[in-house]
Formats: C-alpha cells, sequence, structure tokens
C-alpha cells in the first residue's frame, strides 16, 4: 500500500469513528434528555400533582382532604369521566366511600353522596357555598337569572319568581297544559299509525318545548308564524353548555345569537300586552310584569323568562320519556293507573276536563311519578363553589374547590329505598307519614333543596301528572325495546331514545302485546 492508500483508509477509519461518536452522542443526548423529561413527568404526575393539592389544605381544619385521584395534570380524570359516564361516579364511590375527590373539568372537585353528607351543601347555600353554573350558562341565561344571583339579589329574585308557581297561579295552567298534551300525544297516534313506531324521546322534547313556548313565554305554537322562534329555542337550548368563548360559529356565540332572537318576540309581546288581572290565562312571563318588583324591569322577566325554559326543557322531556319507558314495561303499574283513573270517571271519555282538585286526588299517579323520579332523576347532581372550608363525613372541602352534592347516588344508596332498582310505586304508601317526610328530606331530591330547591318543581310534577292522564287515557303504547341501556349524562334518557308505537285507545289496530 502506497502512502496515499494509508491515508485514505486512515481518513475513512477516523471518518468513521467521528459519525459513530456524534451518532453516539446525539443518541446518548437524545436518551438523557428523555429520560430526564420521562423522570420530570413521572415526577409531575405522581407526586407534584397530587401533592399541589395537599397544599390548597386549609391547615386551620383539622381533618384531612377526602380520598381519591386527581388523574392526570390539568385534564384531571376528565377523560376517563366522558368514557365512563355515570358508571365513573358510581365506580368512584365503591372504591373511596361517599365522600371523594376528584379533577374534573379543569376543577378540583370534591363529590359527596349520602343524605347526611349532602345535607350541609344544600343548607350551606349563602353561607359556606354558592351555586355555580359553568360560564356558557351564565352568559346566555343574563346576570338577573335567578341561577346567576346570590345573598339578597337571589332572596328577592326567588320570592318573585316563586309566586310564578303558587296552586292559584298553577290552577289556571291546567287547561292549557292539557290542550298542549292533547295536541302532541294526538299527534304520536297519527304518526305511529302512519310511520309505525316513533322516538318517544324526541317526541317528549317537542312537547316540551311546546309548553315552555305556551306556558311560560305565551307564545301561540299553533301557526307557522312562529317556526322561527321555535327554531331559535332549539339552538339556544343545544348551546348552553357550550365552550366560554363567543367568536362567530362558536356554541356560545349561536346561543347568544338565538337568545336576541327570542327576546325580540318576547319583548313584543310584553310591550303590546296590558296587564290583564282578570284574564283566565297568564303566560309566566306576563305574571311577571304584574309583579311590583318586576313591573318596568324588563331585563328582569327577560332573563328569568329564559331561565324558566332552560330550566323546564331538558328535565321534563327526560321525565316524560322515562315514565313512558316505566309505564310501558311495568304492565301491573299501567293497570293500577287506569283502575285510579276510571275510580275518578277519567278513563272512558278522555274529553273530560282535567282540574288541579282533580289531579290533586290522584294518589297513585302521585306515587307513580315519585317513583320515576326516584328511578331517574333528570340532574344527577349539583354544583356548587365552596366559600368557606366544609368539614364533611371526617374530610375537609377547602375554599375555591367544587363540591357535587350527588342526587342519582345518594336516592340510589338510600336505606330507605330498598330494591332500589325495582319500580315499585306503592313503597311511597308508606313513605306518605310525616316522620319519614322528615327522614328522606335529604334522601329523595330529584329537586334538591334549601335556599336553591327548584323553584319550578310544582309545575314540574303538574306537567308530569297530566301528562300521564293524557297519555293513558288516550292511547295504548308499546316500547319495542322495553330494557334499553340508560345514558344518565347530560340528562338521564334511553340510549335508543326509546322507540314505541302508540294506537288510540279504541281502535282495533292496536297490538296484543301493547301495555
Ligand atoms: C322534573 C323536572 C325538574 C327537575 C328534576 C328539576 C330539578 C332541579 C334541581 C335539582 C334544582 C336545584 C339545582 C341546584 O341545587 O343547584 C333546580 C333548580 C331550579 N329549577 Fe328545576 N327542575 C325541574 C323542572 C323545573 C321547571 C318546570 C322549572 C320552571 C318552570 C324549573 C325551574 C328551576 C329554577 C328557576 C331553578 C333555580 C332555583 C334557584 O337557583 O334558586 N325547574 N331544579
Amino acid at each position: 500500500m502506497n502512502n496515499s492508500g494509508v491515508l485514505a483508509n486512515a481518513s475513512s477509519i477516523y471518518s468513521c469513528v467521528v459519525s459513530v461518536w456524534e451518532t453516539w452522542t446525539v443518541t446518548t443526548t437524545s436518551l438523557l434528555v428523555l429520560t430526564v423529561l420521562a423522570a420530570l413527568t413521572y415526577f409531575w404526575i405522581t407526586k407534584y400533582w397530587p401533592s399541589s393539592f395537599e397544599r390548597m389544605r386549609d391547615d386551620t381544619c383539622p381533618v384531612p382532604l377526602p380520598p381519591g385521584n386527581m388523574g392526570y395534570p390539568f385534564i384531571g380524570e376528565t377523560l376517563e369521566f366522558i368514557r365512563k359516564g355515570s358508571e365513573f361516579f358510581a365506580s368512584r364511590l365503591s372504591r373511596y366511600g361517599p365522600v371523594y375527590k376528584t379533577h374534573l373539568l379543569g376543577t378540583p372537585m370534591v363529590r359527596v353522596v349520602g343524605g347526611v353528607h349532602v345535607k350541609p351543601v344544600l343548607l350551606g347555600e349563602h353561607v359556606s357555598v354558592r351555586s355555580s353554573w359553568p360560564a356558557s350558562v351564565r352568559r346566555l341565561m343574563g346576570p338577573r337569572a335567578l341561577l346567576c344571583q346570590h345573598g339578597d339579589g337571589h332572596r328577592v329574585t326567588r320570592r318573585v319568581v316563586s309566586s310564578l308557581f303558587t296552586p292559584t297561579v298553577l290552577a289556571t295552567f291546567v287547561p292549557k297544559i292539557q290542550m298542549v298534551m292533547d295536541r302532541h300525544v294526538d299527534g304520536w297516534c297519527r304518526r305511529s299509525e302512519e310511520e309505525g313506531e316513533i322516538l318517544g324521546y324526541p317526541a317528549c322534547q317537542e312537547m316540551s318545548l311546546t309548553l315552555t313556548q305556551e306556558v311560560t313565554l305565551g307564545v301561540s305554537t299553533d301557526s307557522t308564524e312562529m317556526e322561527p322562534m321555535r327554531r331559535a329555542m332549539k339552538v339556544f337550548l343545544a348551546n348552553t353548555f357550550s365552550m366560554p368563548i363567543a367568536v362567530p360559529g362558536s356554541g356560545l356565540w349561536k346561543g347568544l345569537r338565538a337568545r336576541q332572537r327570542i327576546l325580540q318576540e318576547v319583548r313584543k309581546k310584553l310591550e303590546s300586552s296590558q296587564p290583564r288581572g282578570d284574564a283566565d290565562f297568564l303566560s309566566q312571563t306576563e305574571l311577571m310584569q304584574q309583579c311590583p318588583e318586576f313591573q318596568g324591569r324588563h331585563d328582569l322577566i327577560e332573563d328569568n323568562s329564559l331561565e324558566i325554559v332552560f330550566a323546564a326543557y331538558a328535565t321534563t322531556s327526560g321525565v316524560f320519556c322515562n315514565t313512558l319507558l316505566c309505564l310501558g314495561r311495568n304492565p301491573e303499574v299501567l293497570r293500577k293507573v287506569e283502575a285510579e283513573l276510571e275510580r275518578e270517571g277519567l278513563l272512558d271519555d278522555p274529553s273530560v276536563a282535567l282540574t288541579y282538585d282533580v289531579i290533586g286526588r290522584l294518589e297513585y299517579v302521585h306515587n307513580v311519578n315519585r317513583e320515576v323520579m326516584r328511578m331517574f332523576p333528570p340532574a344527577g347532581a349539583g354544583f356548587r363553589k365552596v366559600i368557606k372550608t366544609l368539614n364533611i363525613g371526617g374530610c375537609q372541602i377547602p375554599k375555591d374547590w367544587t363540591v357535587a352534592y350527588s342526587i342519582r347516588e345518594t336516592q340510589q344508596t338510600s336505606d330507605c329505598f330498598p330494591e332500589p332498582d325495582r319500580f315499585y310505586p306503592d313503597r311511597w304508601v308508606d313513605l306518605d307519614s310525616e316522620e319519614m317526610k322528615e327522614k328522606i328530606r335529604f334522601q329523595y331530591i330529584p329537586f334538591g333543596a334549601g335556599a336553591r330547591k327548584c323553584v319550578g318543581r310544582r309545575l314540574a310534577m303538574l306537567y308530569q301528572a297530566v301528562f300521564l292522564v293524557e297519555v293513558v287515557r288516550r292511547c295504548r303504547f308499546h316500547l319495542k325495546n322495553p330494557a334499553p341501556v340508560i345514558n344518565h349524562i347530560p340528562i338521564v334518557k334511553p340510549a335508543d331514545d326509546l322507540p314505541v308505537t302508540f294506537r288510540r285507545r279504541g281502535t282495533a289496530n292496536h297490538s296484543s302485546k301493547s301495555c
């Protein structure tokens, strides 16, 4: 080998060594960086993130934070919650007990279950907790709505809004409610006779929407003129829970535009209608106009009307649908309802007008409704911001955390309701004594309790009772799937939307399997 050959070889060995060295250095550096990052992430997830909540502890409170898992940084346990829905809460309850912590939707949260634990939350309003709703709900309802008010503002507004739900006022709503429900139930029968089965849940949603338009806003729904407003209401209601960003195209932006569209109609109505103290029927918006505290305050009337629409729509749609489900799969209960209606002379002639007094006498119907809401409470939980550290069940819930009082699991695990998965309206006969009523006060809470208890609960129960009577005496129905999977979030309802066939009572055509 000559000199130049040796040099060439040496140079290629050298470049090979350099390249191996560089590759090794780069690989080692990358590996080192990755290892350090992995170690830091591991440390962050397992040590720093959980201990950052320990540092939020209130040292003046002698008890520890509740057991539970705070999940991953920032997202907490949100992904698992989205994947599992209500099963997420059931599994946490069995793993950690009735007071546990978690981290959902960007906030540390403690969920409390059981009468003894939900009571301090429900009674602590304005003192240790305050009601808390997502920003999108607050923007869409407006600052004067009851759910956005706190302290004295809430007390005053609530007094006025409560006056829309007294038995005297509700009695004036009955003919309107009956008229709306008859129209819808007849429509379901007609459609079902033509098309076969129809989906129960969307049908119930349509009925709830008409009720809020007619009873709350006083807008007639029997002409096509009001179609744009109905569409706006659907957009408004579909976007109540959205990201709190109002840029063109976003959910909140669509919701805010829909709000303006609905309010145009409400304003027209408020400006045109003179207070008519002697009228047989006044909508809730017109009634607000007559309250001295709300007179001339269109902002108060508008925000609270929209809030009532929001509060009534999804909850009652779910209740109507679940009432169909419970009756459809419990024929013995349906027979007892029929027997009660027959005793009251309501079964044979569906044109007999209902009155508030007659509805008040239907004890079995009332028990069926209570049982539907025990098994399928439309709201699974209520949320509060802690303003003064709470000590519940031997655990502390620090200031600024969110506490969720569970409605669903509280009712499901209460020892006042043995065999909780059995639909058994007669259980309510034994629960009607004053002593039992006191005992279940914080264990049966479909409408919450305390200062924020559902202000519309009497109207909700009236809707439910009129619906039960009208659907039973007007038609026979058959569920395609009597044992559907139940979705609990965002609203409790059958996952398949409850396909049902309806037939008018008295038509020969109904299926032999009809209940
Ligand atoms: C079956 C149907 C209904 C159920 C299960 C239900 C349930 C509830 C619950 C659990 C709360 C308390 C929320 C909390 O503690 O934060 C509540 C509040 C409220 N509900 Fe209902 N609701 C129903 C129907 C209605 C109806 C029909 C209206 C009005 C027409 C209404 C109006 C309201 C209002 C305005 C509030 C807020 C009260 C306040 O913040 O002081 N609800 N509802």
